[in-house]
């Protein structure tokens, strides 16, 4: 169903601008640049890490960070650390999670938005982001960015449903009920931004069945090539 995509890098990206509509949504952080390293200041790589629920994302993102060096922001635990703080988003964070369902646009992406500008990497590995086609045109008008690739890991169902239930990290949403509707949501609003990358040549599909070293081995081959081609 997946086509795998061939490798493609977009070398020269035009240079990052911000949607001045969108950017009087924020307070914070605007225009969006990045830290300077030596007088210099880096195009950002960004690779998205999608999945449905259980399928490897988190675990597999430790595992890329240790080996190449990328800056890790997990959608998810961006907005569970909003939800246990003191912000005016938390009840809203904890209902929709709760549920099962994707927080708006705006907030996930100002959470996103935050750490890549306060982050001396360049490298940045989104986990769990875009879960939806609003999140995705949120984050190109917003940070006007496009990923270098996408990460696909690739689960059966009933493989998710089991890890989520083990997972114990105490997360509202890993019980059955939400379950239910996160996978629901996957598929209605993940699936057609997955499709959305694969017909753009940028997706990588990964098979997430196996133990954590065997899918490495088919990630690793994805990062190598990318080192490869930007030097
Ligand atoms: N290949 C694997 N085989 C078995 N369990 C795994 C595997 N990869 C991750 N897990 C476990 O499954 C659960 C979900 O993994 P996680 O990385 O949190 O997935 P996601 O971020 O996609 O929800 C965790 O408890 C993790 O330790
Ligand atoms: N882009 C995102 C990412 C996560 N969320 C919310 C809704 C998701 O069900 C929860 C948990 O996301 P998280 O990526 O941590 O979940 P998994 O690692 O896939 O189990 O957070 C969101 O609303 N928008
Ligand atoms: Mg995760």
């Amino acid at each position: 169903m997946w086509r795998r995509a061939t490798l493609f890098l977009r070398v020269l990206e035009p240079p990052i601008h911000i949607n001045a509509s969108l950017s009087q949504t924020f307070t914070t952080g605007f225009p969006f640049h990045f830290q300077e390293k030596d007088g210099i200041c880096p195009k950002p790589l960004i690779t998205f890490v999608l999945g449905g629920p259980g399928s490897g994302k988190g675990t597999q993102c430790g595992k890329i960070v240790e080996t190449f060096g990328f800056k890790h922001l997990s959608a998810g635990d961006l907005l569970r650390r909003e939800m246990v703080s003191d912000s005016e988003y938390g009840s809203m964070i904890m209902n929709t999670i709760g549920e099962g369902r994707i927080v708006p646009s705006e907030v996930t992406v100002k959470l996103i938005l935050r750490e890549m500008e306060s982050s001396d990497n360049h490298k940045f590995l989104i986990d769990g982001f875009p879960r939806s086609q609003e999140n995705r045109i949120a984050f190109e008008q917003i940070i006007g960015a496009e990923p270098h690739m996408v990460l696909f890991f690739d689960c059966p169902e009933e493989e998710m449903v089991k890890r989520v239930l083990s997972r114990n990290q105490g997360r509202i949403d890993d019980n059955i009920n939400t379950i239910k509707n996160r996978l629901q949501v996957f598929e209605s609003l993940n699936l057609p931004v997955i499709d959305y990358y694969a017909k753009k040549g940028k997706l990588y599909r990964i098979n997430a069945v196996g133990t954590v070293d065997e899918i490495f081995e088919h990630v690793r081959p994805v990062f190598e090539a990318c080192e490869h081609e930007a030097r």
